[in-house]
């Protein structure tokens, strides 16, 4: 049994909890079609056909968390990437509460990824939908929290929070996601109401404090091939700036690699 936190209540989310579904994004988006308004959680207790990044596969069985909040028209498509960022501060404060785990041990890892002493613990998968032909925008943002479970063959080191505080349940986290992001939401629609230059700005800060790797080498594996660099920081749209001999490239897609953790990590 899950329920919203009474401040996602007070600030007109709603929840649909289903035992099973195939993806909780592709109800979400049902859902949008079906002319649902937005500020829609669906969570479910296990998928069948769970979605990750880059067209893999998400590990579904009982006991973790699935969920995705359906927005509709939360923002000008151009600065929708930025819901990941303020998704991933959402979780950030959420996990950091339910676990009680220092903030130094959890990082946030570009663009998306919830890291518990370097092993990522959720994933998140932002999808945009425009609806009827030049309808509504709906942004659908699918989050896994590895909760009692963390999936193994990944090609990156994963743990799962019971491990640092058994016991935790996908409700605890459930609800103090709903509360982080309510609040968070709404930070950043009044900020980008402040000042309409940079919207970005104040998550962008809060999200680079708590950056995995900010200032040192990484390993990016791109679709055209992996590139090194120092990584600096993120431009105005969410991009991560990276560095090398020759200058500073904007990255808007891939994945991110530690060096020191290349070994643990097979390649695709
Ligand atoms: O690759 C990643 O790291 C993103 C994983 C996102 C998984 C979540 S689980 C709830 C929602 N439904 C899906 O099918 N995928 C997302």
């Amino acid at each position: 049994m899950v329920n919203l936190s009474p401040e996602a209540e007070a600030a007109g989310y709603r929840l649909i909890a289903l035992e099973a579904t195939e993806s909780t994004n592709d109800d979400a988006l049902r859902a949008a079609r079906s002319g649902d308004p937005g500020q829609l959680w669906i969570v479910a207790g296990e998928q069948h056909a769970g979605r990750g990044r880059h067209g893999r596969q998400w590990s579904s069985p009982p006991g973790n968390l699935y969920t995705s909040l359906l927005l509709i028209d939360p923002c000008e498509p151009q600065h929708a990437p930025q819901l990941g960022f303020v998704a991933g501060l959402a979780l950030h404060e959420a996990i950091e509460a339910v676990t009680g785990v220092g903030a130094l041990r959890l990082s946030l890892k570009w663009p998306n990824d919830l890291l518990l002493d370097r092993a990522k613990v959720s994933g998140l998968l932002l999808e945009g939908h425009r609806l009827q032909g030049n309808g509504p925008l709906a942004i659908i943002i699918g989050m896994g929290v590895n909760v009692a479970f963390a999936p193994t063959g990944t090609p990156y080191p994963a743990k799962a929070l019971q491990s640092v505080r058994p016991g935790l349940t996908r409700q605890h986290v459930f609800r103090a996601l709903s509360a982080s992001f309510a609040q968070t939401f709404s930070a950043w629609r009044n900020a980008a109401r402040m000042n309409a230059a940079d919207p970005f700005g104040p998550i962008r800060r809060l999200w680079l404090e708590r950056a995995a790797g900010l200032g040192q080498e990484v390993t990016l594996r791109l679709p055209s091939g992996e590139r090194r660099g120092i990584f600096e920081g993120l431009d105005r749209f969410g991009r991560l700036q990276l560095k090398s001999v020759s200058g500073v490239e904007l990255i808007d897609a891939g994945d991110l690699y530690f060096p020191h953790l290349l070994h643990d990590i097979a390649k695709p």
